[in-house]
């Protein structure tokens, strides 16, 4: 039996990995559940998988979390640190898939037991990049990307001929405004923004899908998992989420991953690495396709992947710092404080305000976070006023 534990199990990537923990009761023993403030959902996955741990971070969700798994076996905590000590909780397997900033601590936790961490949270690697690989490298701990992308292109790189890539390209859907006008996209509304076209998602990410940043983000992502420079990560739209991620090797020979748009066919990877499991995800039927279409992206309308590309040259705290304006600048469009154009043109104003400042330690990342967010928060006001 394989000991597992989930970080965001309450989320659209935690509860297709307790799908999938379901379908294999036989070979994985959870050690512990952690959600955010969905206390009902936690109390039925604990007791589902007999999982020896819930955790609840929001500690307004504790009550209703201790009354639903009173009787049970489940031992239960709740708090910031209840979450990193939980994620610290020595498991075969992690996953790690709470969203934001939020989820680095836990990550960092959870890879210094030096075993596998299956990475969803890409804005975890993405604003702490060095501190992290730094830690992966000190615990002997395995990194398996999630995101389905970077999964596609792990999968594609599974000869490890690393030093003969040319380049990867990540393919990305376009999202809901692909084909809109920028007087459309000044108008989008949330409920707009969050219809996904192809993956059903958390708000968040949905959101970055929607401008793009999640594109952004994903090179970045990219950057750090492969090592490549920023010249060498290509990003193709690909309307139809078919083929999720590609390596180019230097004899011209092009390597995709293809699958449906169901993100239990990477966690199933990674779950099961270096085997392979069964899942019941639906087969593509690639007959069903009349055509499956590749164009360069906008980045005129899309602005946030020049954005993330110009933070990842400049290096330091420049992800930290898009990142995070990027988590405040999103929540202040959820709520209908900013318009959807606004995101991108705030986290770039961010960015001019606070530039490339070194961040090699986790203080200094966390630092630059909260710089970037009190900046954000600031800007916000301004545009809402
Ligand atoms: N969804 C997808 O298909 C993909 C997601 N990803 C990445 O995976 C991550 C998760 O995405 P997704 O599942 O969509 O997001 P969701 O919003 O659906 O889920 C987020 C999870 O994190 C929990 N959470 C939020 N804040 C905290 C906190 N402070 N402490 C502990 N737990 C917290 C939530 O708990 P609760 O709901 O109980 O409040 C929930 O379980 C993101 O980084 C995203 O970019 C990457 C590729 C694909
Ligand atoms: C499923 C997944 O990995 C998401 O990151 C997805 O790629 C989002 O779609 P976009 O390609 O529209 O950003
Ligand atoms: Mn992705």
């Amino acid at each position: 039996m394989r000991t597992v534990t989930v970080l965001g199990s309450t989320g659209s990537i935690g509860c297709s990995t307790v799908d999938l923990l379901e379908q294999a009761r036989d070979r994985y023993r959870v050690r512990a559940l952690v959600g955010g403030r969905n206390a009902k959902k936690l109390a039925e996955q604990a007791l589902s998988l007999n999982a020896e741990l819930a955790v609840v971070a929001d500690e307004a969700a504790f009550d209703e979390l201790r009354s639903l798994l009173s009787g049970s076996s489940v031992k239960i905590a709740c708090g910031r640190q209840a979450v990193i000590d939980a994620a610290a909780l020595p498991a075969d397997w992690t996953m790690a898939a709470i969203t934001g900033a939020a989820g680095l601590e836990p990550v960092l936790a959870a890879v210094k037991n030096g075993r596998s961490v299956a990475l969803a949270n890409k804005e975890a690697l993405v604003c702490a990049g060095d501190v992290m690989l730094r830690a992966v490298a000190e615990a002997g701990a395995t990194l398996l990307p999630v995101d389905s992308e970077h999964n596609a292109v792990y999968q594609s790189m599974a000869d490890r001929q690393v030093s003969q890539v040319e380049k990867i390209i990540l393919t990305a859907s376009g999202g809901p405004f692909r084909k809109s006008s920028l007087a459309e996209m000044e108008a989008a509304t949330p409920g707009q923004a969050l219809k996904h076209p192809t993956w059903s998602m958390g708000a968040k990410i949905s959101i970055d899908s929607a401008t793009m940043f999640n594109k952004g983000l994903e090179v970045i992502e990219a950057a750090r998992i492969f090592n490549l420079p920023e010249s060498q990560i290509d990003v193709l739209v690909h309307p139809q989420s078919v083929v999720h991620g590609m390596v180019q090797y230097t004899d011209g020979s092009l390597i995709a991953q293809m699958g449906s748009a169901d993100m239990r066919i990477p966690i199933a990877h990674t779950l099961a690495w270096p085997e392979r499991m069964a899942t019941t995800s639906s087969r593509l039927d690639l007959a069903a396709y009349a055509t499956l279409e590749f164009s360069a992206p906008d980045e005129q309308r899309f602005p946030a992947l020049r954005l993330a590309r110009q933070a990842l040259r400049s290096g330091g705290a420049a992800p930290a710092i898009l990142s995070a304006a990027n988590e405040i600048a999103v929540d202040a469009f959820l709520n209908k404080t900013i318009g959807f154009l606004d995101i991108a043109r705030l986290v770039e104003k961010v960015m001019e305000k606070l530039g490339a400042p070194p961040a090699d330690t986790l203080d200094a990342v966390l630092h630059w976070d909260a710089q970037a967010r009190h900046e954000a928060r600031n800007l916000t006001s301004t545009l809402a006023a």
